[in-house]
């Protein structure tokens, strides 16, 4: 038993540091989306994009063995932060006037 947890802790601690590096690199993208949307004057949030974030991830999670809840639960706590970084960039900037949402 000792053995077998301990082996499987090594696999959780390498997901574990993808999941990491996958959220850094995910992170970097955003925040020069969050620059460019600024720049535009476009809205922060994008509800039709993340409507059909939800529908893709909703498949894929169902597909992959994942309770749908909990993979809507984990993209919108990691989209709100994305959110709220883009409205910070927009306000460091100034631009508080938004046209309209990019899709
Ligand atoms: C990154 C964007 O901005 C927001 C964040 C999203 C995300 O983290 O995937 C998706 C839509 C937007 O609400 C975008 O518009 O692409």
């Amino acid at each position: 038993m000792r053995t077998e947890i301990l082996r499987l802790r090594g696999s959780i601690d390498n997901i574990d540091a993808s999941l990491m590096y996958l959220l850094a690199e995910r992170f970097k993208c955003t925040e020069r989306v969050g620059e460019l949307k600024a720049q535009g004057g476009v809205a922060p949030a994008d509800p039709l994009r993340e409507s059909q974030q939800i529908e893709r991830l909703g498949r894929i999670a169902a597909e992959a063995g994942l309770d749908q809840r909990f993979a809507e639960e984990f993209r919108s706590f990691i989209v709100s932060e994305v959110v709220r970084r883009h409205a910070a960039i927009a306000a460091e900037r100034g631009q508080d006037t938004v046209l309209d949402t990019f899709s």
